[in-house]
């Protein structure tokens, strides 16, 4: 098992590239389900799950082209698609369900192995069944997998109005990808409005779907009877994006973030600018200038998650980090998962002072943190503590960085470029 060694203190300087966004690159992939046309995407990033999602894909008989050049894959669901996703692949990635929508719009079938919880929180489907049965979708749920086909008789979904309980991302993917191919009109309210959802919307577009909406909380789809092929270039990853911007006020430093795309991360970066740091446009990307490490200069802010455009959840671990070690105190609220604070005692280990409340964290900043083994948990605890690791005292071993791998475009050779002391070590 991988695991990155950090001597911390070193400054950040130089300029590195954003990736595709792992959120949008997975739907993405999914939607090449709709059509027996090549589906080429750009900018894909090289991930774990974007190579889980490629063995799930290739399970159900679609032809897979890498390219090598920008990122690039072409996908081919040629009949006959195997329209199931089998346990073994969707227990490592719960983006799987992602199958569903495009798999019962395509084949009137599908058999998606049911995603269970993960380390942040319980994760139910139960809102996306909900969404695809009012479309007509029949589905039992039977040994542990969602077993989903049509009425005798029919042979598409039919559209609907779908109001979710609460607002889902990758339900709103999985309705949006069924909807394009259902006969008649579907209406979701309450739909998410992250940017990779947009992104999906413009690739549906170029692929023939009529989508109206896309990028507000409610996205009207007319169904078409068919889809073509089309070329696609993958949205940046806003997250890894924010997380370096994190990295960087951690540290202190000058870095150019090439294709990092301010305006899908107001909420990260009001907070970053009130904290004290310094961030600009520049040409395709973002500049950000800290001076020093963050205790000697950076006021700790509060915030609280909430979905799009509000503070995202997937920033919550590494703004904490940047937290625990500013000056004053701020309170860390966690809406969207019930879990999502297992980096907690990880960053205490490393001497930061944060106590949980509930849905609470209240982080009273240091002005110090020595290195220590501490484990990640999951994908941002994980670059939680790659952020405290680089400004730790001395060196900071961070275990399990599997989960990194999941969702990080090769992390530790950007930080090196960027003058980290950082190396992946192999057991
Ligand atoms: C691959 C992908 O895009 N993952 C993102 C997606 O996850 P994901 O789409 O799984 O997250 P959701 O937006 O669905 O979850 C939001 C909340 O709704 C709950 N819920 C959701 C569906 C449902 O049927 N029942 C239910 O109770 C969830 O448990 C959670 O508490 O959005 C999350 C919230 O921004 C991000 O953290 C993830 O990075
Ligand atoms: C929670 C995340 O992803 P996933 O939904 O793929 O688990 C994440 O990207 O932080």
């Amino acid at each position: 098992m991988d695991k990155l060694l950090i001597r911390g203190g070193k400054p950040l300087h130089g300029e590195i590239a954003i990736s595709g966004a792992k959120n949008a690159a997975l739907p993405e992939m999914c939607a090449a389900l709709l059509t027996a046309d090549p589906v080429k995407l750009t900018n894909v990033p090289r991930l774990r799950d974007v190579s889980t999602m490629r063995k799930l894909l290739a399970n159900m008989g679609v032809a897979i082209e890498l390219h090598g050049e920008r990122g690039g894959i072409t996908f081919e669901a040629r009949d006959p698609v195997n329209p199931e996703a089998p346990y073994e692949l969707v227990k490592t990635m719960r983006a799987s369900v992602l199958a569903l929508g495009p798999l019962l719009a395509r084949t009137g079938r599908a058999k998606v192995s049911l995603p269970g919880g993960c380390a942040i929180g319980a994760r139910p489907v139960e809102q996306h069944i909900k969404g695809l049965q009012a479309m007509g979708a029949i589905i039992d749920v039977e040994h542990g997998y969602m077993v989903a086909r049509l009425p005798e008789g029919r042979t598409r979904l039919k559209g609907a109005r779908i109001t979710t309980d609460m607002i889902t991302v990758t339900g709103t993917e999985n309705f949006l990808m069924a909807a394009t191919l259902a006969e008649g009109t579907t209406i979701l309210e309450n739909a998410a409005q992250e940017p990779e959802i947009p992104d999906l919307a413009e690739m549906l577009i170029k692929m023939g779907a009529k989508i109206t909406g896309h990028g507000t909380s409610r996205i009207v789809i007319e169904g078409v009877e068919k889809l073509h092929g089309c070329e696609h270039a993958v949205v940046a990853d806003r997250i890894e994006c924010g997380t370096f911007l994190c990295a960087v006020a951690a540290t202190g430093g000058d870095v150019l973030l090439h294709n990092g795309r301010g305006d899908h991360l107001d909420a990260v970066i009001d907070k970053l600018c009130e904290a004290g740091v310094d961030i600009t446009r520049e040409g395709d990307g973002l500049r950000v200038r800290a001076a020093g490490p963050a205790w000697n200069h950076l006021k700790a802010q509060s915030f609280r998650t909430t979905e799009y455009p509000g503070f995202p959840t997937d920033m919550q671990a590494q703004f904490m980090a940047l937290n625990a070690i500013s000056q004053g105190s701020s309170m860390v609220t966690e809406t969207i998962f019930e879990n999502r604070f297992m980096h907690v005692s990880e960053l205490s280990r490393l001497g930061a002072n944060i106590q949980i409340d509930g849905k609470n964290a209240m982080v009273e900043g240091v002005d110090k943190l020595s290195g220590a083994t501490v484990m990640a948990t999951d994908l941002r605890a994980s670059a939680g503590l790659v952020i405290a690791g680089l400004v730790a005292e001395g060196e900071t071993t961070v275990d399990r960085i599997y989960h990194l791998d999941r969702g990080y475009d090769q992390m530790e050779v950007k930080l090196r470029a960027l003058g980290a002391d950082i190396e992946r070590v192999g057991e």
